[in-house]
């Protein structure tokens, strides 16, 4: 980490990337399920068939599909809590891989299409996307001392404003931040920049995010030992990935009221994680639907580097007393956002909010006093290139004025 600090001040440090999802874009399973998702009642062999006369691509195949007087199933409705299939293992067995779909239009005909594939099984998370999740985390009355806790807090919250360009753009819910003790909270104030401005809402941390804080911690340090033995190549850690312990030390807190509350896709800033970094995410309340996706970049010549169906949507259902874990894979390579939803089905203590803790472990050696600074004196923004072939996945320490991080 101080080598990459280090070289970082004077050039962009370089990383090779060690992919982790090799096989996710050719992965049949992935494909018959989204098909499967769209035809319900076709059975996995004449999917299967139509994926294969259609050299693997989704899009295609579901048009044949379509065409042979097949009504599509409709379109699943947003609720939260409404999806197309709530396990990937009954495809498990097809595991063929199949070569020679990539191209851009599949793709942008595919998410026109907004072929969406619902995960819900953590079995299925953890393989086919970057994160892992332990449902019914905390014991159930914890759970509802912190929802209530939380609830009580969110009462104040308010939306985090920043400048996009010449506009004041506000967040599309509401959040907080904690730390834990009276000097972090003055740190954070005075010391830290996000969304180029200090933050002003910065709290103590509370008893009850206090109190699950550990056990948070330990789940996270057990399934990054699961990730990097199943996952990553030669069963370590990816490169540049922190090497010690994952100990969270603040929290963000986000409050989405109501089904139209919701965060856009993003990844999470690295400037004060470091690269890799892993975040242990507890949802509350309203289950809601976090949508993850792949950035697959784009060469030279704009077009995208790997078949378009990489990028496709996938839905993980968020439910009360769920912990998910971003992994050291996520921020990089993918995106995440909180979807709008049509309706919800409200909380018997939250009624319509949700809350969302992110426990995150903010790395000392990536405090504002060690990192670059930009023109404007301001700390710089540590980011990755995640569109481009060209230099992709390389760190580099950017300004502000490049907009929101
Ligand atoms: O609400 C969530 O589950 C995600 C929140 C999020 O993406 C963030 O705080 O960066
Ligand atoms: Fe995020």
């Amino acid at each position: 980490m101080d080598a990459f600090l280090r070289g970082a001040k004077r050039k962009s440090a370089s990383i090779s990337q060690e992919s982790t999802q090799d096989d996710y874009e050719d992965s049949t399973e992935v494909k018959l399920a989204m098909l499967a998702s769209l035809y319900p009642n076709i059975s996995q062999e004449v999917l299967l068939d139509a994926l294969l006369a259609n050299d693997g691509s989704v899009d295609q195949a579901a048009s044949l599909l379509f065409d042979g007087q097949m009504e599509p199933r409709e379109k699943p409705r947003v609720a939260a809590t409404v999806g197309s299939q709530t396990s990937l293992r009954s495809f498990a067995s097809k595991s063929t891989s199949i070569e020679g779909t990539r191209t851009a239009k599949k793709t942008k005909l595919l998410s026109k299409k907004g072929t969406t594939l619902y995960l819900y099984d953590p079995k299925d998370i953890a393989e086919h996307t970057p994160c892992s999740i332990i449902h019914n985390f905390l014991p159930q009355e914890e759970a509802n001392d912190l929802l209530q806790e939380m609830l009580e807090e969110s009462k104040s919250f308010e939306r985090v404003t920043f400048k996009l360009f010449d506009n004041v753009v506000q967040s599309p819910h509401t959040s907080s931040f904690y730390v834990a003790t009276d000097t972090e909270v003055n740190t954070q104030k005075y010391e830290y920049f996000y969304y180029g401005g200090r933050l002003d809402d910065v709290r103590r941390i509370t008893p009850q995010l206090l109190r699950v804080r550990p056990k948070v911690q330990e789940v996270v340090n057990r399934e990054i030992q699961t990730r990097m033995k199943t996952r990553y190549p030669n069963g370590k850690k990816l490169r540049y990935q922190c090497p010690d312990e994952w100990t969270p030390n603040a929290a963000f807190v986000n409050c989405y009221n109501g089904p139209h509350e919701s965060v856009g896709y993003h990844s999470d800033h690295l400037t004060y994680l470091g690269p890799r970094a892993v975040i242990g995410s507890l949802s509350l309340g309203v289950a809601r639907e976090f949508r993850v996706r792949r950035i697959v970049p784009k060469d030279a010549d704009n077009n995208l580097t790997e078949d378009g169906d990489a990028q496709g949507q996938i839905s993980i259902h968020l439910p009360h007393n769920s912990l998910l874990i971003m992994h050291a894979d996520m921020q990089e390579e993918w995106e995440h956002s909180i979807a709008p939803a049509q309706a919800i089905d409200p909380h018997p203590i939250a009624g319509n909010r949700r809350i969302n803790v992110t426990y995150r472990d903010y790395k000392p050696n990536f405090h504002p006093k060690y990192t670059p600074r930009c023109k404007c004196s301001l700390p710089a923004i540590l980011r990755t290139v995640q569109r481009k072939k060209d230099n992709w996945g390389r760190y580099f320490w950017t300004g502000w004025f490049y907009g929101i991080p």
